[in-house]
């Protein structure tokens, strides 16, 4: 791999294709991304975000920004947390996707403003966000290092980055693991959402994705301090918590 390649799940392809790639995967699944969520993690999804809402050092007002944001789930949790004063920003590249999350939003009655924006160029001021959080979406990021770095430049000195991701399982869980994410994610993406492709690719971004320890130091090597994770599941996934200083 040159250094202007990069991996679109096990495969070498140009830097500037993969975002493309990545976004064709989220406008097939957007209409039924919720229904894969639940069907795939056995409902777990709901339980890992959950605890990332609650995790948070957030207080009433603040200000939050949910990258690559989808469909919303966070969005929804820290607006409670926030309330009404608060300020929260559901943000995403695809327009699939931030379509279905804006549209679930408001008709939930959650009122957010909402935008359309690549992580790794954020639309943003600098200093802004008590509280910038990124779930699931890292992952797919063609410049890790230049997401991370821009969610630092708009996080307050003192602020919180959530990556909730996932990660490295624990050993003995792999063999299992690998074979229900081969064997079965592809077969419930053609029945339930008619495209095996996408979530064979979801497999192996997961494959492909930095460790906890990896992910720890990227977050660490853009500047974040107080870097530290928690492991759900067995490692499953993973949120990594960091702070500016
Ligand atoms: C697996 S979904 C996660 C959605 C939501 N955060 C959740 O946890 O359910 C990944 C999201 O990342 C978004 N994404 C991928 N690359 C991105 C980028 N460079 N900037 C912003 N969003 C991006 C995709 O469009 C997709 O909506």
């Amino acid at each position: 791999m040159t250094d202007k390649q990069t991996h679109f799940g096990f495969k070498t392809v140009n830097e500037e294709e993969k975002a493309g790639k990545v976004a064709e995967v989220f406008h097939s699944v957007a209409s039924k991304y919720d229904i894969m969520n639940d069907v795939m993690s056995g409902g777990l999804h709901r339980v890992w975000k959950h605890f990332t809402i609650n995790t948070a050092r957030l207080k009433k007002g603040d200000k939050v920004l949910d990258i690559a944001g989808g469909t919303g789930d966070l969005s929804r949790g820290w607006k409670k947390r926030v309330g009404d004063k608060g300020e929260v920003w559901l943000t995403d590249i695809n327009s699939s996707m931030l379509t279905v999350g804006r549209d679930r939003l408001l008709n939930e009655g959650t009122i957010t403003p909402v935008a359309l924006c690549d992580a790794e160029k954020l639309p943003f001021p600098d200093n802004y966000f008590n509280l910038v959080s990124v779930a699931f979406g890292l992952r797919n990021m063609t410049h890790k290092d230049q997401a991370l770095k821009e969610m630092y430049r708009v996080l307050k000195p003192g602020g919180q980055l959530l990556v909730l991701e996932f990660s490295k399982v624990a050993k003995p869980l792999a063999p299992v693991y690998d074979f229900y994410s081969f064997k079965f994610l592809p077969t419930f993406g053609q029945v339930i959402a008619q495209d095996a492709e996408s979530y064979r690719y979801l497999a192996e971004s997961i494959r492909m994705h930095p460790d906890q320890e990896t992910l720890q130091q990227l977050m660490y090597d853009v500047g974040f301090d107080l870097v530290d994770y928690h492991n759900l599941t067995a490692g499953v996934v993973a949120l990594h918590k960091g702070t500016k200083l």
